[in-house]
């Protein structure tokens, strides 16, 4: 690495001026441009009657008007959509012009007689006459040379060929408000320097982009083009959410006219991550894509059939329940359902179902049956056995419509219609008026026919009346899926190894589907059975999926996604040190290896960690199997601390003074507890008292400030400053990975506070932190 002489950078902050200079200029005609069509779009649409020829007496009048109203349409449209286009390109320019690139390459292409230099920033730009780049976007081909390469050797791919040469040098700026605040020529990695400005800042509350200093690695996830699935196994604080931010970027760049930000989905881990990744796309010219929790995407399928217990509350559960009685049937209940071997039995009982075993509900009007659960279970097993379950569902739709319309007629004739008409309000008589009228079934003359009257209004009635079960069968209701769900509870599987608990697994998930209630290790197998049986709802719009978290998904939870988005490409980004849902139950997680038994995939890891200081990294890293292979970057900071106080008393009034000493420092606090339980008694005892925020499982935004929240909703965001509270209370090995997460939140100061010497601290060397 070298310093750049002081020419060096007055020609490069010359240029910086020249190419700002450029920036403006185009900016200002711009503006002029888009006020011209702003007023243009505004005259179009204040006249556009006027412009256009209405005239509808005879028929080449109203074949002319049509043309003549279409065209001024179009223009409008067209106006309108330039404008869009112009706006996209003046937040280009605002965004250039504080800070135009962040990079330079001079690559000499083999076979060139001279090397060029290339600038690189978060957008291209051309020159005034647009014939050459003054700056290329980061995502173009020819920028990768600046994330994969240092000087010497390099090549990129472009669509069509690969291009070899030489880099002869390598450069970063840091520009703000068009001025040059540092500049480099690096070595071998990108831009410690670099790193070590944007690292050593305080946490945000909102992510930020990485482009300037992507690395090597992380570059590799971004701009994958081939893999189908994408696994990315990373430690914490390794930059894998913001990687997954960046790809999205790219491929929204890459194929721009295939894909676009609707077209890509991201299941993120708590509604609080959702704001906290919101800017990291719009800052860089992009559209956010589709975001939404695995729980919310749950909770959507399943509707208000069954009460749906959350993750979270099943994780407060373990957690806090260990007494409870039926505690360790549980575990080996989500332990089981997380499997593929669960999947395999259900897919078998759905084979079954192909033969005998659905189970209908009765279809009911007026308190009369009109189908029994035996008529349809009949008429479903008549029906060609070789035709698939949910094939043979819709004909029993389609016959039981077709049936419900004979039966509607019918009805039209019975008393009950007649004595009902009588108590129809003003506004049914007036519908049954308009309806007539629409039919032009009525003239002043006829209205009078009482008869007709009679009929529009029973038919009005009966169709009203009868409408929730024409809506009912349409969306499958007949199908009494939580029978069928329980059903396979309480039948034998002598041919499926089940878990030693399964009497007792059965009893508990057959009480909870009686109660109309469904735990969240259910809640997937159950949708997947109804899939089985009533179709799969798959989304075909859907391109790339992202997983972060991935952790923290079974391998039940990943077929099932999988198949919900057949046509997509999948990134998978965790952990599996921080897959805390799976600690307390030891059950199988998707990142595990060969969880998948999934051939065709490509897996990327990283080891380097960016979040925490040098101090933090060598003290985390001890709390976990392997985690010698984690490499710290670079920065320095205190070593973490650990305060043990006698009671909670204490406890409380030495956090509260540490914070208060932090106050000034730091912008983001956290006090980082075990369970939520213990949160909310946190902060009623001090969280007045320091001005704090509760985080709990619906709240969305992150906040600047103090924040008291339950380690497992802390998934993801980090803080600058990290509080343990009560770092003894995290006892069992189930729970080592979450106290591991706990920590690794923490940016510049990580303090441990505790009643007891904390168990996890056993083997961690003690020059490592401050007692
Ligand atoms: N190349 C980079 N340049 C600058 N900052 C980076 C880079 N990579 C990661 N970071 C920073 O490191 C921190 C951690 O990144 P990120 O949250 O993406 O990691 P993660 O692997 O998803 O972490 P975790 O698994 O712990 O949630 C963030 O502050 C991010 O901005």
């Amino acid at each position: 690495m070298s310093e750049p002489e002081q020419t060096e950078i007055q020609e490069e902050q010359n240029r910086v001026e020249w190419i700002t200079d450029i920036i403006k200029k185009k900016f200002t005609k711009l503006k002029k441009h888009t006020d011209k069509i702003e007023s243009e779009a505004l005259h179009i649409r204040s006249t556009f009657w006027e412009d256009v020829t209405v005239n509808f007496d005879e028929p080449d009048d109203v074949g002319e008007t049509y043309t003549s109203i279409k065209q001024q349409a179009e223009l409008l449209s067209e106006r309108e959509r330039s404008q869009t286009q112009i706006d996209k390109q003046i937040k280009t320019f605002t965004r250039l012009k504080n800070s135009p690139y962040f990079g330079r390459i001079d690559f000499h292409e083999d076979g060139e007689r001279r090397a060029e230099s290339i600038y690189v920033g978060i957008a291209s730009f051309m020159d005034e006459k647009d014939e050459e780049f003054l700056i290329y976007d980061w995502r173009a081909p020819i920028s990768s040379l600046y994330y994969d390469y240092p000087p010497g050797p390099a090549e990129y791919q472009t669509s069509v060929e690969k291009v070899t040469g030489n880099i002869d040098l390598k450069r970063q700026f840091v520009i703000r408000d068009a001025k040059i605040k540092a500049m480099f020529d690096t070595g071998v990695t990108i831009g410690d320097e670099m790193l070590q400005e944007v690292l050593g800042n305080h946490a945000d509350t909102q992510m930020k982009s990485i482009v300037a200093t992507i690395q090597k690695e992380q570059n590799q996830i971004i701009r994958n083009d081939h893999s189908k699935l994408l696994i990315v196994k990373g430690v914490a604080g390794s930059g894998k959410t913001s990687a997954a931010m960046q790809r999205i970027a790219y491929l929204l760049y890459r194929y721009r006219n295939i894909i676009k930000s609707e077209n890509i989905m991201l299941f993120s881990p708590n509604p609080m991550f959702n704001s906290y990744v919101a800017t990291v796309l719009p800052e860089l010219g992009e559209e956010n894509m589709q975001q939404a929790t695995f729980q919310e995407y749950l909770l959507s399928r399943m509707g208000r059939a069954l009460e749906l217990e959350d993750i979270f509350s099943q994780m407060e559960y373990l957690l806090s329940n260990s007494n409870d009685k039926d505690y360790f049937v549980r575990l080996e209940s989500i332990r089981f359902k997380s499997s593929l071997k669960y999947k395999d039995l259900i897919d078998s009982y759905a084979e079954g179902l192909m033969e005998a075993g659905l189970i209908f509900r009765d279809i009911r009007f007026r308190k009369e049956v009109l189908f029994s659960q035996e008529q349809l279970y009949e008429y479903f097993y008549s029906l060609d056995r070789t035709i698939s379950i949910p094939n043979r569902i819709q004909l029993v739709k389609e016959w039981l419509r077709l049936e419900l319309k004979k039966i509607a007629k019918q009805e039209q004739k019975k008393e009950w219609v007649e004595e009902e008409i009588q108590f129809l309000n003003k506004e049914e008589f007036l519908d049954a008026y308009k309806q007539l009228q629409e039919k032009k079934q009525f003239n002043e003359d006829t209205f009078d026919d009482l008869e007709r009257e009679q009929k529009v209004l029973s038919r009005m009635l009966v169709n009203k009346r009868m409408k929730p079960l024409f809506n009912a069968v349409k969306r499958l209701k007949f199908v009494d899926m939580r029978a069928i769900y329980t059903q396979l509870f309480e039948m034998a599987h002598p041919s499926v190894e089940l878990p030693s608990s399964w009497k007792n697994i059965s009893t508990m998930t057959v009480k909870e589907l009686q109660e109309r209630r469904i735990r969240y290790e259910d809640a997937t197998p159950y949708l997947y059975l109804q899939d089985l049986i009533e179709g799969r709802k798959s989304n075909t719009s859907i391109r790339h999926v992202f997983i972060d978290e991935a952790q923290d998904y079974t391998p039940f939870q990943y077929a099932f996604i999988r198949q919900l988005f057949p046509y997509s490409k999948l990134t998978l980004l965790g952990d599996p040190n921080q897959a805390v849902y799976s600690g307390p139950t030891d059950s199988e997680t998707v990142l595990a290896e060969d969880a998948l038994g999934i051939v065709e995939k490509e897996v990327i890891t990283l080891s380097r960690t960016y979040r925490s200081t040098r101090q933090i990294v060598e003290f985390t890293r001890q709390l976990i199997e392997g985690g010698d292979s984690i490499e710290a970057f670079n920065r320095n900071g205190d070593k973490p601390h650990l305060t043990i106080q006698e009671n909670k008393g204490q406890l409380h009034s030495s956090i509260v003074e540490r914070i208060n000493n932090w106050r000034e420092e730091h912008k983001t606090i956290a006090v980082i507890c075990r369970t939520e339980q213990e949160s909310r008694k946190v902060f009623q005892a001090i969280g007045e008292k320091l001005s704090a925020r509760l985080i709990e499982k619906g709240t969305i935004a992150y906040e600047k400030g103090i924040s008291i929240l339950p380690a497992y909703l802390a998934k993801g965001i980090e803080f600058d400053a990290v509080i343990i509270y009560d770092a003894s209370a995290y006892q069992e090995e189930g729970e080592r990975k979450l106290f591991y997460t706990a920590c690794t939140r923490a940016m510049h100061e990580l303090h441990l506070f505790s009643t007891e010497y904390p168990p996890f601290l056993n083997g961690v060397n003690r020059d490592t932190f401050i007692q």
